[in-house]
């Protein structure tokens, strides 16, 4: 594998993986390289049916071995939502800003000890040959009850690690990308790729 195709229009996840497969010596792609690129109806049940959708539609347009992220925060006071809606908990197309209000007004009054929450990252690396591989991590943590930090993406301001003492957006990025949910799952890839 000379080229991946990263079937993302997220640039913080864009960013995020090309740092965690930096001097893997595979030549990053982009929707944006590409005079076309579709666009993925998000339906699937599971963040597995959304990655593998959107990694199995790049490889058709593309003609390239692909890999798709789909990701996002269950909070488990609130059912474990919003789960495969986080991108779109607020509206369709809502801003990382309308998404952690909405996740603040859910959980106002509830105190920090009962706000603990879960991000999952799925990887989905799908090859033209039609085989698709499957990567998946996870990372603990609480909703604090306002934002803290400029870095990162998403929910990361809310999103607080007991063991760092701070939230993800207060982290610098090699330290989110050690211990965070997708630097867990590009791991995992890493691992059986590079593995004889
Ligand atoms: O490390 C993270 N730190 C903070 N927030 C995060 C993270 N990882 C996922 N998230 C949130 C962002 C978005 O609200 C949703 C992912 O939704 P998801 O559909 O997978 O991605 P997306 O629509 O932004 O881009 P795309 O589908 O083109 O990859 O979960
Ligand atoms: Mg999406």
């Amino acid at each position: 594998m000379t080229h991946l195709v990263i079937a993302t229009r997220n640039k913080g996840k864009m960013r995020e993986i090309a740092e965690l497969l930096a001097g893997m010596e595979i030549t990053l792609l982009s929707p944006d390289d590409f005079a076309e690129f579709p666009e993925v109806a998000e339906d699937g049940e599971t963040f597995e049916e959304n990655a593998v959708k959107k990694a199995r539609s790049a490889v058709v347009a593309t003609g390239l071995p692909s890999l798709a992220d789909d990701s996002g925060l269950i909070v488990p006071l609130l059912g474990g939502r919003p789960g495969v809606f986080s991108a779109r908990f607020a509206r369709e197309g809502a801003s990382d800003g309308e998404n952690n209000d909405k996740l603040l007004a859910e959980l106002t009054g509830f105190p920090l000890a009962a706000r603990n929450a879960s991000f999952c990252c799925v990887i989905a690396l799908c090859f033209p040959g039609g085989e698709c591989l499957i990567f998946r991590g996870e990372l603990a943590g609480m909703i604090l009850d306002q934002p803290h930090g400029n870095g990162g993406f998403g929910y990361d301001p809310l999103f607080y690690v007991a063991d760092q003492g701070k939230t993800l957006a207060e982290l610098p990025s090699e330290v989110k990308n050690r211990i965070s949910h997708r630097g867990k799952a590009l791991a995992e890839l890493k691992k059986y790729l590079f593995s004889p």
